[in-house]
C-alpha cells in the first residue's frame, strides 16, 4: 500500500454513528462526540446548523428546523448532509486538514460503490488521505485484544442503527458482518408497545430515558416502575401512565432474539480452533448499547461464553482508530480501502 506515508499534518481518526459522531486527533487530544445531525429549514433546502449546535435548535424549534442525518444503518443516504456534516467535524479537529490522514471506521461488507462513496465524502471535505477500516476491528484495537496473535478474538460493537461482529486472528479478519439492529431497534419496539398498551403517544427523549434508566436483557429481581407522561391517543390531553420493568425487559428480550441468532450463526461457523479461542477468552461487546443493563450477561448465558464490556464503549472504535495512525504499515491489512488526492491506491 505505497501511500501510506509518514503524516504531514496531525491524522484523524472519526466514527461516523447513525446516532453520534466521535472524532479523535488533529488538534484535539480527546474524543469529541456530537450527534450525527444537520438542521434545515422545513423544505429542506437550507443547512443551518450541525451536530450539537443542530440538536439543540431543533428541540427548541421543531416546527421551525428539522434534523436530517446523513446515513441509515451505517451507509449514506444523503451525500450533501453528509458532505456538510463532514467538512464541519474534520475542520473542528483540524487545522491542516489538507495535510491530514483521515481514518474512517466503516461497517463491515460495505458494497465498492459505498466504500467509494465514503471516502469521496472525506476528500470532499479537505483531507490528504483517506483510510477505511470496518469497526469490529477497529474496536478490537481499542480494547487492546492481540489481533496479530495466533488466537482468535471476538468482537460485537452495538451502537444505535447497527452491530457489526467480527473475529480476528494472526493480523486477518476470520469473518465479519453488519446486521441492522441497535438501540434504535430497541426504542422502537418499546415506543410500540407503549401505544398498544398504553393508548398514548411519548416522545423519543422519554423512550431514551426509560430505556437508560430500567431497560435490561435480562429478568429483573426486583419489579421496578418507571413513570412518564404521554398523550392519549383518543383525547389528546396528557396522562400519567407507570410501566414495570419486567414488561420493558418482555420488549427487550423479544427484540434481541434475531440478534442472538445472529452472532450463534457467526460462531457455528467458525473453525474449532477458533470457536475454542473464543469460548476461553470470550467476546468483548462495544458500542453504546453495549451498556444496556445486563446485555453482556444475557449474551454469555446465551452462548456459554465470557463476555467483556470495556470502559466508555461506545468510544472503542474511535480510540482503536486512533491506535491504529501510529502504525498505519502494521495494520495495512486491515484497510479495506483507501485514497489520496492522486486518485486510488
Ligand atoms: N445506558 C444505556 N443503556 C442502554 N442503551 C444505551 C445506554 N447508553 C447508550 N445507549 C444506546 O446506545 C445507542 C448509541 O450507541 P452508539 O453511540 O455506539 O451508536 P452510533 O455509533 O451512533 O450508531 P451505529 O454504530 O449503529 O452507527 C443508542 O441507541 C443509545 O440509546
Amino acid at each position: 500500500m505505497s501511500s501510506i506515508l509518514p503524516s504531514l499534518g496531525r491524522d484523524v481518526s472519526i466514527d461516523i454513528g447513525s446516532i453520534q459522531t466521535r472524532l479523535m486527533g488533529g488538534t484535539r487530544e480527546s474524543v469529541i462526540s456530537e450527534p450525527s445531525i444537520v438542521a434545515t429549514d422545513a423544505k429542506q433546502q437550507k443547512i443551518v446548523a450541525v451536530g450539537d449546535e443542530a440538536d439543540r435548535i431543533v428541540r427548541r424549534m421543531p416546527d421551525m428546523w428539522r434534523p436530517l442525518t446523513p446515513l441509515k444503518d451505517g451507509f449514506i443516504v444523503d451525500y450533501r448532509v453528509m458532505h456538510t456534516m463532514l467538512k464541519y467535524f474534520l475542520h473542528k479537529v483540524s487545522n491542516t486538514l489538507r495535510l491530514s490522514r483521515v481514518l474512517v471506521g466503516v461497517p463491515c461488507g460495505m458494497t465498492d460503490v459505498e466504500q467509494r462513496a465514503m471516502m469521496d465524502a472525506v476528500m470532499q471535505a479537505g483531507a490528504r488521505e483517506v483510510f477505511l477500516i470496518e469497526r469490529p476491528v477497529a474496536a478490537a484495537i481499542g480494547c487492546g485484544l492481540p489481533i496479530f496473535d495466533a488466537r482468535g478474538s471476538m468482537v460485537i460493537d452495538i451502537g444505535g442503527g447497527t452491530t457489526d461482529i467480527g473475529i480476528m486472528s494472526l493480523g486477518g479478519i476470520v469473518s465479519s458482518k453488519t446486521i441492522r439492529f441497535g438501540g434504535s431497534d430497541i426504542n422502537t419496539a418499546l415506543l410500540r408497545y407503549i401505544r398498544q398498551c398504553f393508548g398514548v403517544m411519548v416522545s423519543d427523549e422519554t423512550i431514551m430515558d426509560l430505556k437508560h434508566s430500567i431497560g435490561t436483557a435480562i429478568a429483573p429481581l426486583e419489579d421496578s416502575e418507571y413513570v412518564f407522561q404521554g398523550r392519549d391517543m383518543m383525547n389528546g390531553l396528557g396522562r400519567r401512565c407507570v410501566i414495570h420493568q419486567s414488561e420493558v425487559y418482555q420488549v427487550i428480550d423479544d427484540s434481541l432474539q434475531g440478534l442472538l441468532d445472529e452472532i450463534k450463526q457467526i460462531i457455528r461457523q467458525a473453525a474449532p480452533e477458533i470457536v475454542a479461542d473464543i469460548m476461553q477468552y470470550g467476546i468483548w461487546l462495544t458500542g453504546g448499547t453495549a451498556l444496556l443493563e445486563g446485555l453482556s450477561q444475557r449474551i454469555g448465558t446465551e452462548l456459554g461464553v465470557p463476555v467483556h464490556v470495556p470502559e466508555l464503549p461506545e468510544e472503542k472504535v474511535v480510540t482503536g482508530l486512533h491506535g491504529a495512525t501510529a502504525d498505519l504499515v502494521g495494520v495495512s491489512r486491515f484497510i479495506v480501502n483507501s485514497k489520496n488526492r492522486k486518485g486510488r491506491d
